[in-house]
């Protein structure tokens, strides 16, 4: 049976309930009425006089209701019957109406729209949320209600208290109709995926959901220039932040974790030499031309770099701050959370090309093939996915192109050579202990006018300041996070910081050579 046809059965089966409904209301009223003057006229006729207060008032009601209904809303007491029996038929009318829309929509969309769907997690899918956020009417009103955990903002007060997160209100919405580039389109939400993603811990708010777009025509190319419009504008964007991603809980697919400040990197501070050379190699490899060039050598378009040095010397910063210099997203990939080879490389085969892929400590993970064999190493589980599986992601056959392989380390010694060979590693950079001009440039950055430290200091006496505080930090002795937990204390007065740093100095330097002394004796008792 057609549509059509079934409809129209449906239509006729409810005006057939809804005469019938009138009917029969109209029916019982007409019978209350009579019945009651019936009855009181045989009581009148029984009992006399003495009976009729009793149903006098019954029929009074009635004879009230009819005169104030005729006269006020000039409605025959019969008409009720229609009313009361339009009431019955209200709701299903109202499920006609809308399921004749719905019908009628699902045809509109196939005969006249045209649609691009993107699924959630997808970073087209973010640019697009991120443009109809950007451009929602000022008074917008719906809202999703997130409690920020593990971000305290500004609010110092509530930081100090454990259960006063603050709350951060990101615009809801399922269905939005625009208005880019002279055409209309509708952007349909997945409401199923905007629950799973509300679900999860990690969600900021914009992305994660299926996206439907249309627009009015046959053709789709219309949505591809506003998708367009979205990733030109989410790029603007990018400047000012960088986009982490990582798998989501079930490893199934890469979502945005976070969406951080951009880290200038003036604000790394290694040797200056080693930072200009890494731009200058970096720069170079996003050129273009030079992808042309490999490409026209048959030699693989990629590039894998080598951050190591001791703990908190600002491998992970330098790492965030290339992703805001060069304006791309950054993926962390958590080796031991990573279930098999196969898992691993369909995690590589969904990071798009231009892009930082980034793997921490990864001498925590396997420290050379001979270890891997072993289940645990330093009381850890060692990760299901093998080196093997790892080095054919980095430079097999079936390995993608185009983007920025970043690992960190504490211990290059332990990693097997076949993992920084070059082709995987085509450049190492250390990052030490922190220098005396290192040591001058942080304090600079840390009591720069510039940065909204307000004194009454002018920059010469700032940078006196910075001389007299770097020379009493030793080469080479401290970690530059040690030094920035220092300024973490004085950040209210500069004078503060640089008559104080020769006693904390002291005392970093006594604590290292206590823990030193902690190894050596340890490694004798071992051996
Ligand atoms: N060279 C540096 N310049 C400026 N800040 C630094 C530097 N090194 C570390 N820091 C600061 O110290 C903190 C820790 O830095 P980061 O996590 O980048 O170090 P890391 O080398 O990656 O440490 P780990 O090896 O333990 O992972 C950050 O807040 C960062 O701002």
């Amino acid at each position: 049976m057609s549509d059509g046809k079934r409809m129209f059965d449906w239509f006729a089966l409810h005006v057939v309930r809804f005469y019938c409904l009138r009917r029969l209301t109209m029916m019982w009223l007409d019978n209350m009425i009579s019945y009651t003057r019936r009855d009181m006229a045989h009581h009148i006729h029984a009992g006399g006089v003495a009976s009729r207060p009793l149903l006098e008032p019954c029929f009074q009601g009635f004879v009230l209701i009819r005169e104030v209904l005729s006269r006020c809303l000039e409605l025959d007491i019969t008409q009720i019957g229609s009313i009361v029996a339009i009431a019955g038929v209200l709701p299903t009318a109202w499920r006609f109406l809308r399921r004749t829309w719905d019908e009628a929509y699902a045809w509109i969309r196939h005969c006249f729209l045209a649609s691009v769907t993107i699924p959630g997690g997808d970073p087209l899918n973010r640019s697009v949320v991120e443009w109809i956020l950007a451009n929602r009417p000022r008074n917008y009103r719906s809202f999703t209600g997130l409690t920020e955990v593990g971000n305290v903002g500004i609010d110092r007060a509530a930081a100090l208290k454990k259960t006063q997160h603050p709350v951060r209100y990101c615009p809801h919405w399922d269905t939005r109709w625009l208005w880019c580039n002279g055409n209309a389109f509708l952007v349909v939400r997945s409401s199923d995926s905007h629950n799973v993603s509300l679900s999860n811990p990690n969600y900021d708010g914009i992305g994660g959901e299926e996206l439907t777009i249309s627009c009015f025509g046959w053709s789709a190319e219309p949505v591809k220039q506003f998708i367009k419009a979205c990733r030109d504008y989410a790029e603007t964007q990018t400047q000012f932040f960088v986009i982490i991603y990582s798998r989501d809980r079930y490893g199934l697919a890469w979502q945005p974790k976070a969406r951080k400040p951009i880290r200038l990197l003036d604000t790394v501070h290694f040797d200056n030499k080693i930072k200009q050379e890494l731009l200058a190699d970096i720069r170079n490899y996003l050129d273009p031309r030079t992808q042309k060039r490999y490409q026209t050598r048959s030699m693989p378009y990629r590039r894998g770099y080598l951050f190591y040095g001791p703990p908190g010397t600002g491998k992970s910063s330098l790492s965030l701050a290339i992703a805001g210099e060069f304006g791309l997203d950054l993926y962390e990939v958590k080796i031991p959370s990573v279930a098999t080879d196969a898992d691993l490389e369909q995690m590589f085969q969904d990071i798009p090309p231009k892009c930082v892929v980034l793997l921490e400590d990864i001498d925590a993970v396997w420290m050379d093939r001979s270890n891997s064999q072993k289940n645990v190493h330093d009381g850890q589980p060692l990760p299901n996915c093998t080196l093997s599986g790892l080095l054919n992601v980095l430079d097999g056959v079936g390995s993608q192109e185009g983007r920025i392989v970043i690992m960190t380390t504490n211990r290059l010694e332990a990693l097997d050579s076949a993992l920084v060979r070059p082709g995987r590693i085509d450049m190492k950079v250390y990052l030490g202990n922190i220098s005396q001009k290192s040591s001058k440039e942080m304090f600079l950055r840390m009591f720069s006018p510039d940065l909204g430290f307000k004194s009454c200091l002018d920059m010469n006496e700032i940078d006196n300041l910075a001389t007299e505080f770097a020379n009493q930090i030793p080469d080479d002795k401290i970690t530059p996070s040690s030094l920035q937990g220092f300024f973490q204390q004085h950040l209210d007065s500069p004078y503060e910081a640089a008559s104080l740093i020769g006693g904390w100095v002291k005392e970093e330097l006594a604590k290292n050579s206590d823990k030193e002394f902690e190894v050596i004796t340890g490694n004798e008792n071992e051996s």
